[in-house]
């Protein structure tokens, strides 16, 4: 029996891969018209919040050369094994910045598909830089890509994703909102 060998070229599959021709647009920043609501409940995001005492806190640092940036530290509390970033947390990291590059294309998202590659032990105590892009827009379909770097903004690429985004309409986010009984009111609360 023969041992296929590793294919490791990228992360994109045919499913997170933008069509022939697909439209390219830059990030340009969120639509006014979303709203304070949704928008206010990111205070309890895992991937960013402020208020969300255990999760990542992770940091949106700009836009570069059309690409979203972000940091955040790897805590110890957001160990795997022993002395290194959990998988999981990484992929989330990357869902996060991938979802703020496509939420900065001016309309709504959710992640419909992400894939990940792991190239690299991430220490605990490191700081993970990230970037985010898109590839392409076909319809209600964004297509993006994006990397974490550990040792500075230029350090090796650790881990490297890919994703299909879906736009939403607004009632994406109120219609549960409202079966499960949670208001951003009784957040602040
Ligand atoms: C400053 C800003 C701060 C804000 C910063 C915000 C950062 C947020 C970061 C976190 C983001 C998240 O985690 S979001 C949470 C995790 N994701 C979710 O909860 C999504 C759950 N899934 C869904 O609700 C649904 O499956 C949807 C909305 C994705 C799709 O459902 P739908 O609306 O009925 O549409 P549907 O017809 O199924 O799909 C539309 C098209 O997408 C394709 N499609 C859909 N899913 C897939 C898939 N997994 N793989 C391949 N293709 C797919 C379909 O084939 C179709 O293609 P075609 O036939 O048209 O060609």
């Amino acid at each position: 029996m023969t041992t296929p060998s590793v294919q490791r070229s990228g992360p994109a599959s045919s499913r997170t891969t933008a069509p022939a021709g697909a439209a390219v647009p830059a990030p340009s920043g969120p639509d006014p018209r979303l709203t304070s609501a949704v928008m206010a409940d990111y205070r309890g995001c895992f991937g960013c919040g402020e208020e969300a005492a255990g999760g990542l806190r992770l940091r949106r640092t700009g836009v570069d050369d059309g690409a979203v940036t972000a940091e955040f530290d790897v805590r110890a509390e957001l160990q795997g094994a022993p002395g290194l970033a959990h998988g999981g947390v990484l992929a989330t990291a990357m869902d996060e910045v991938l979802g703020t590059a496509a939420w900065l294309l001016g309309k709504r998202y959710v992640t419909g598909r992400l894939e990940t590659d792991y190239l690299a032990p991430v220490p605990v105590g490191s700081t993970v830089h990230l970037r985010a892009w898109c590839t392409g827009v076909d319809g209600r379909k964004a297509y993006l890509e994006g990397e974490g770097r550990v040792g500075g903004p230029d350090g090796p690429v650790a881990v490297r994703a890919a994703a299909l985004f879906v736009e939403v309409p607004e009632e994406h986010f109120t219609r549960e909102r409202v079966k499960h009984g949670h208001s951003t009111k009784e957040r602040a609360n």
